[in-house]
């Protein structure tokens, strides 16, 4: 099978000379075709880094990040943001919701800048949301507002769906339910979720499981069998 990402010696370094931070150091992995892909490890490991080249959020320094065929490295910062637009869908910790917008708008917005993107209402529908349309964000509970920001990455229709510490701000049930829609969002599209987080236990819920600690791969598994979410308890 052709890999869908395939990242070789991937560094990333911050700074220079005495200051510099190298935060990835030769990273190599390869991501298959619609697997849910869960990047572990310790605070200050280097998940945030490596997830936000592949997201084309920030430059590599060295190696080589191919996404579906495009050569991350080789492209400038509108290269970049091209890449972003059409390829990427983002949900971060603290769901980063325009306050001044409804929920609707809120998905509207991502979904505009996206070739194919899906109806924002639609989108909505499908994190269980149809009936908070015309809220906005603060009328809406944390792990509300996480699924109207699932749903705002969905609508982009993204061939890659990456998620920084999605339930970091969750408690466990409200948690437990998020981390379904990224799993059932892979099941159904057959497309690729990266999710990035320190929470060790909720590795039986990936088709694949790479660890990083100091800047590097640890260990990089695949589960024959994941287990639904549903099923997991930590
Ligand atoms: N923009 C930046 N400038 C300088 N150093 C940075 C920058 N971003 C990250 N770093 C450094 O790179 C290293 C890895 O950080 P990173 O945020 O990738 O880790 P992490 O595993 O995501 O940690 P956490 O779980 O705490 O978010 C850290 O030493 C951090 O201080």
């Amino acid at each position: 099978m052709t890999n869908f990402i395939s990242v070789k010696n991937e560094t990333k370094r911050y700074g220079t000379g005495s200051h510099a931070v190298t935060a990835n150091k030769n990273i190599s992995f390869e991501i298959e075709p619609g697997e849910l892909t869960i990047i572990l490890g310790a605070s200050g490991a280097g998940k945030s880094t490596l997830l936000n080249v592949l997201g084309g959020m920030d430059h590599l320094t060295s190696g080589s990040v191919n996404v579906n065929g495009v050569e991350l490295g080789e492209l400038d910062k509108r290269g970049l943001n091209t890449y972003r637009r059409k390829q990427v869908g983002f949900v971060f910790q603290f769901y980063n919701l325009v306050q001044n917008l409804t929920t609707v708008e809120n998905v509207e917005l991502a979904a505009e800048i996206a070739p194919d993107a899906i109806d924002a209402v639609q989108a909505l529908t499908q994190v269980g949301l149809k009936d908070r349309i015309e809220n906005f964000p603060a009328q809406l509970s944390g792990g509300e507002q996480q699924r109207v920001a699932i749903a705002r990455a969905m609508a982009k229709n993204p061939d890659l769906l990456l998620a920084d510490e999605p339930t970091g701000a969750l408690d466990y049930k409200t948690g437990k339910k998020i981390l379904q829609l990224f799993q059932d969002f892979v099941r159904e599209t057959g497309k690729n979720v990266i999710i990035v987080t320190h929470n060790l236990m909720i590795r039986p819920m990936a088709d694949h499981v790479i660890e990083i600690a100091d800047g590097q791969v640890k260990a990089d598994k695949r589960n024959k069998k994941p287990t639904p979410v549903a099923e997991i308890e930590w």
